[in-house]
């Protein structure tokens, strides 16, 4: 890796730290069944993670051809099922504990940019022991723009006074990609994730890893930290 003067870091959740999609997958498939449609596979919901909860029903109700009118119930139906179980299937990824571990003790600033809605983020967050580390946490509503656009991570620069270029971002999604790009920032993409079905390295981020294991030794030895 070639990263260069990184003084603060920021993680994307799902996909990335979090393989949430199973408990996702299993709120969409309440909402669908609710609504008298079939439920879908894990392999298939995957792919429509990664703008949000609305897009991720929206993207559900048009697989499933249910009209747009119900969007309101089918949204309530899915954030109930979703708040009532949000953890029980969803797992940390391999190399995510110790490099987060690892980047803490070195004392890198992290912060946690999510396109998840933020009421969600607390109680994930307490369940996964994931709390302690982000100095900065934003749900994808918690501003006025989301990934891909840029502004979750100008802020996250702007509340740590460090400039774009010193910030890496580290992302499973060409969401994430283009914003670290549009940021200013630089761009770590993994393969492992919710990439709509393609391969991150088609979005250019400036590296590419299959885990975030080498990522707190290789930092270390590179870079200093606010
Ligand atoms: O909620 C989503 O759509 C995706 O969330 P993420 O930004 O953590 O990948
Ligand atoms: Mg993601």
């Amino acid at each position: 890796m070639v990263f260069q003067g990184i003084k603060g870091i920021a993680f994307d959740l799902d996909g990335t730290l979090l393989d949430s999609a199973p408990d996702l997958g299993a709120a969409i498939n309440v909402m669908l069944t609710d609504l008298g449609a079939e439920p879908v596979c894990d392999q298939l919901s995957r792919q429509w993670v990664g703008n949000g909860m609305p897009k991720l029903v929206q993207r559900a109700m048009a697989h499933a051809k249910l009209c747009s009118s119900t969007y309101e119930q089918a949204f309530t139906l899915f954030t109930d099922a979703y708040a009532a179980d949000s953890s029980s299937r969803s797992r940390l990824y391999e190399g995510v504990a110790p490099a987060l571990a690892e980047l803490h003790k070195q004392g890198m600033a992290m912060a946690l940019i999510t396109n998840k809605a933020a009421r969600f983020l607390p109680s994930l967050l307490a369940d996964f022991d994931l709390a302690d580390y982000f100095s900065i946490v934003l749900g994808g509503d918690t501003l006025q723009e989301k990934k891909p656009h840029p502004l979750p991570l100008l802020h996250v620069c702007q509340q740590w006074q460090i400039k774009p270029s010193e910030l890496l971002m580290v992302g499973d999604s060409k969401n994430d990609v283009q914003a670290g790009q549009a940021a200013g920032a630089q761009t770590l993409g993994l393969t492992y994730g919710y990439n709509y079905g393609e391969h991150i390295a088609l979005s250019n981020p400036d590296q590419v890893a299959d885990n975030l294991i080498e990522l707190a030794q290789q930092l270390a030895s590179t870079n200093q930290h606010v």
